[in-house]
C-alpha cells in the first residue's frame, strides 16, 4: 500500500539534507545552443534568443546559484486510486517482465560487467544495442559513477515509454547519460487499423530497464534526486477504480476511430482554434468517442483515463496525474488555458473526474512507492514530475527550448517537431499544435506514422536478423538513391500531411537487379520524404526553422539521417545522446523539478549532418513518382 503522504514528506525531507544539489549555473545565452561551436547560424542576431530563452530553466539556474535542487511538495490535487494496480486482467499470471539490457558507464559502477543482455526479443535485438552507455567518454569520465556514489551527487531519472520500448538512462549533473537500459513492448494489431498495446507489458518493461540499472549501476541509483517521465503520446488507457486496466491501450498509430472525428469537431465552434488541430484519427478524443458507441460498458466502468506514461505514474507513485504538454494532445483541453474542455469531455461521453489532475512538466506529482524505492535502491521518497509527451521529452532533450528551434524524431514514428513562443493552431495538413513541456512554449508537430515502423516492417519482410544489422548493410553496400525503387511509408495511413487512415504503402520502380537491400534502402528513402512532406507542411504555415536536430534510434544510422537531411535540405545536429533523447528529456525536466537547471550541458551536438548535394537531387527526382502513389490506395 501507498506510504501515508505525511510519511513520504518526512523521507524526502530527510533526503534533502542527505542530498545537496549540485546544480551549475551556467549564461543562459551561452547555454542556448545556437551558440554551439560549429552551428550553421551562430553569430545572428540574438533577438529570438532573448525572446525565446525558457523562464523556467532561467528562474531555476537562479536558484542553482544557492547551490542545491530544491525540493518541491507533489501537487495536492492528484488523486490515489483505492489501492495500487498491480496486474493487467489480460495478461497470464505470470511476471512478463522483459529482461531490459543495461549499458553503464564501464568503470561507474565497480563489479559489474557492461552491457548485461536480455534474450532477444521476437528474433529481434532488444534496445539500443551498441550505444555506448558513456556515449564515448569513457576515459575521461573514468570512475565517475564511483565518485557519485562517494559524494552523493545529485542524478536524474528519465524513464522514456516508446512504443517499440522502454529506454531507461540516470543522467549526472552535467547532463553526462551514466547509465542507461532497455526493454522491449510487444505491439498487437488485431484488427484492420488497431493497434494496441498491453499496459501490464509497459510497467513489465519498465521494471525491468530498472532493475537493469540497479543491478548495473546501484551507487547511481542511490543517488537520483528526481524522475522524469516521457511517453509515447495519444494512447488511451482505461483503468478501473483499483487501477486495474479494462482493455488493451488503443495507441496513436491506431486508425478505427475516423468516424468519430467528425462528431468531436462539431462539439465546439472553434474546435481547431481550441485544442490545437483539427480532430484526427489516432487522437484521443475521437478514440473515447469510438469506445462510447462500440465499447460503452469499457468506457463507463473507466474510473481513470490515462496516458501510456501516466500509466507508468500510477504503478511507481500510485498517483494519478497528467502534464499539461502530453494532455494537450488530447484534444479534450482549451490549449491555451491549460484546462480540460467540459464541452469536449461531454461530447466524448466522459464525466470530469475521470481524467486526471494536470500538473507542469518539471512539477512533482507525487513520489516513488517505498517498495520500489526499495527494490531499485533508489532514495526513499524519490519524487516524481510530471514529465511530458515523447515528442515534447525528445525537444528538451536535443535542446530545443526556444522559438525556431526544431527536432526531427525517427522513432517508431518519424516527427517534426518545432518549439514556438505564440500558440498557432494547426487547421489542415495533418499538422497538429500543442503545449511544449517548457512553460511558456508550444510547438507545431508534422507526424508520419510509420518511420522506425517501416524499417521494422521491411527487416521482417526480408527476413534480417535485426533492423541495425539490416541498415549497417545498407550502408556498406553504398546504393545509388538513382537505383532504388520509391516507397511510400504508409503501412498505418498518414497522419501529415494527408490525415487519411486509408492510404495504404506501395513500391514502384521494381527491376530484375532489386535486392533485398534495395527494398531497405528505398523504406529509408522514403521516410525521408515523407518527412520532406511534413518540412513543407509546416513551412506553408510561414514557420521559421532556425536549427533542427535529429532524436530517435533511427538516428543511429549516418545514412538514414544523410537522407533526412537532403531531403528536408537542412543541415541537422545529431548529439551522442539522440537515440536516448526522450529519455534524456525526462530526466532533465526531473532535475528542474527539483530546482536544478533544464539544461546543464550548453549543447550535446556532436556532428552536423550535411545535405548532400546528389543525395538530394536524386530524392527530388523521386518526388513526383513518390506523390502518385498516393493514387494507389
Ligand atoms: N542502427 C539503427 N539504424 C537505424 N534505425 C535503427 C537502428 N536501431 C534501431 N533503429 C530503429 O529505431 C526505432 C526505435 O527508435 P526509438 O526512438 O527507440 O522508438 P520508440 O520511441 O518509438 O520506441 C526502431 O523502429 C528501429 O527500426
Ligand atoms: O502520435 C505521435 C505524436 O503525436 C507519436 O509520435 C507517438 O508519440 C509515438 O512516438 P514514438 O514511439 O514513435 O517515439
Amino acid at each position: 500500500m501507498p506510504l501515508p503522504r505525511g510519511a513520504d514528506l518526512r523521507r524526502r525531507a530527510a533526503l534533502s539534507r542527505h542530498h545537496p544539489g549540485t546544480g551549475r549555473v551556467r549564461d543562459s545565452l551561452c547555454a542556448h545552443p545556437r551558440h554551439a561551436r560549429g552551428h550553421p547560424q551562430r553569430g545572428r542576431s540574438q533577438r529570438a534568443l532573448a525572446a525565446g530563452a525558457p523562464r523556467p530553466a532561467r528562474g531555476r539556474r537562479r536558484r542553482g546559484v544557492a547551490g542545491a535542487w530544491r525540493r518541491r511538495r507533489p501537487a495536492r490535487s492528484v488523486h490515489r486510486p483505492a489501492r495500487p494496480p498491480h496486474r493487467s486482467p489480460h495478461q497470464p499470471p505470470r511476471d512478463r517482465a522483459a529482461p531490459g539490457r543495461v549499458a553503464t558507464d564501464p568503470d561507474g559502477d565497480p563489479g559489474l560487467g557492461r552491457g548485461a543482455q536480455g534474450p532477444r526479443h521476437r528474433g529481434r535485438a532488444a534496445g539500443p544495442a551498441g550505444l555506448r552507455a558513456d556515449h564515448g567518454r569513457g576515459r575521461r569520465r573514468r570512475g565517475a559513477g564511483a565518485r557519485q556514489g562517494r559524494r552523493g551527487m545529485t542524478l536524474a531519472l528519465g524513464i522514456d515509454l516508446g512504443t517499440s520500448g522502454v529506454k531507461s538512462v540516470l543522467v549526472d549533473e552535467r547532463d553526462h547519460v551514466v547509465a542507461e537500459a532497455a526493454a522491449p513492448i510487444p505491439m498487437s494489431r488485431p484488427r484492420p487499423l488497431w493497434c494496441e498495446q498491453e499496459p501490464q507489458d509497459w510497467w513489465s518493461a519498465t521494471a525491468a530497464t530498472l532493475d537493469a540499472l540497479h543491478a548495473a549501476a546501484p551507487r547511481a541509483m542511490a543517488g537520483v534526486g528526481a524522475i522524469g517521465l516521457s511517453g509515447q503520446m495519444l494512447g488511451v488507457t482505461c483503468l478501473d477504480a483499483a487501477g486495474q486496466p479494462l482493455r488493451p491501450a488503443i495507441l496513436w498509430n491506431d486508425g478505427r476511430a475516423e468516424a468519430e472525428c467528425a462528431a468531436v469537431e462539431a462539439a465546439a465552434p472553434d474546435f481547431a482554434g481550441l485544442v490545437g488541430c483539427r480532430a484526427m484519427v489516432g487522437f484521443p478524443a475521437p478514440k473515447l468517442l469510438w469506445l462510447a458507441r462500440h465499447e460503452p460498458a469499457a468506457l463507463d466502468q473507466s474510473r481513470h483515463i490515462l496516458l501510456p506514461k501516466d500509466y507508468l505514474r500510477l504503478r511507481l507513485t500510485g498517483e494519478v496525474a497528467s502534464d499539461l504538454a502530453d494532455a494537450s494532445a488530447t484534444l479534450l483541453m482549451d490549449t491555451r488555458a491549460g484546462t480540460w474542455s467540459a464541452d469536449l469531455l461531454a461530447a466524448c461521453g466522459l464525466r470530469p473526474e475521470q481524467m486526471p489532475a494536470l500538473l507542469a512538466s518539471h512539477a512533482i506529482s507525487g513520489v516513488v512507492l517505498p517498495e520500489l524505492a526499495a527494490r531499485w535502491g533508489l532514495p526513499p521518497g524519490t519524487p516524481v514530475v510530471g514529465g511530458a509527451g515523447d515528442n515534447m521529452c525528445g525537444g528538451v532533450g536535443a535542446g530545443i527550448v526556444a522559438a525556431g528551434l526544431a527536432s526531427i524524431s525517427l522513432g517508431t514514428s518519424g516527427v517534426y517537431f518545432l518549439a514556438n513562443d505564440a500558440f498557432l493552431p494547426a487547421r489542415g495538413g495533418g499538422m497538429h499544435t500543442h503545449r511544449h513541456a517548457v512553460e511558456g512554449l508550444f510547438a507545431q508537430n508534422g507526424c508520419i506514422l510509420s518511420a522506425g515502423a517501416a524499417l521494422e516492417w521491411v527487416a521482417q519482410l526480408v527476413g534480417a536478423e535485426d533492423a541495425g544489422r539490416l541498415v549497417a548493410q545498407v550502408e556498406a553496400a553504398g546504393l545509388p538513391v538513382t537505383e532504388t525503387p520509391v516507397f511510400t511509408p504508409y503501412l498505418a495511413g498518414e497522419r501529415t500531411p494527408h490525415d487519411d487512415a486509408g492510404l495504404t504503402g506501395a513500391f514502384s520502380g521494381l527491376t530484375a537487379r532489386t535486392t533485398r537491400l534495395h527494398l531497405a534502402q528505398a523504406v529509408l528513402e522514403g521516410v525521408a520524404l515523407a518527412l520532406a512532406d511534413c518540412h513543407a507542411a509546416l513551412a506553408s504555415t510561414g514557420a521559421a526553422i532556425h536549427r533542427a536536430s535529429l532524436v530517435g534510434g533511427g538516428a543511429k544510422s549516418r545514412l538514414w539521417s544523410t537522407l533526412v537531411a537532403s531531403a528536408v535540405n537542412m543541415p541537422l545536429g545529431r548529439s551522442n545522446t539522440a537515440a536516448v533523447g526522450p529519455a534524456l528529456g525526462a530526466a532533465r525536466l526531473a532535475r528542474l523539478g527539483v530546482g536544478g537547471p533544464l539544461l546543464a550541458e550548453a549543447d550535446h551536438t556532436e556532428d552536423w549532418i550535411l545535405p548532400d548535394g546528389g543525395i538530394a537531387e536524386a530524392l527530388a527526382a523521386k518526388r513526383a513518382r513518390f506523390a502518385r502513389h498516393l493514387a494507389l490506395r
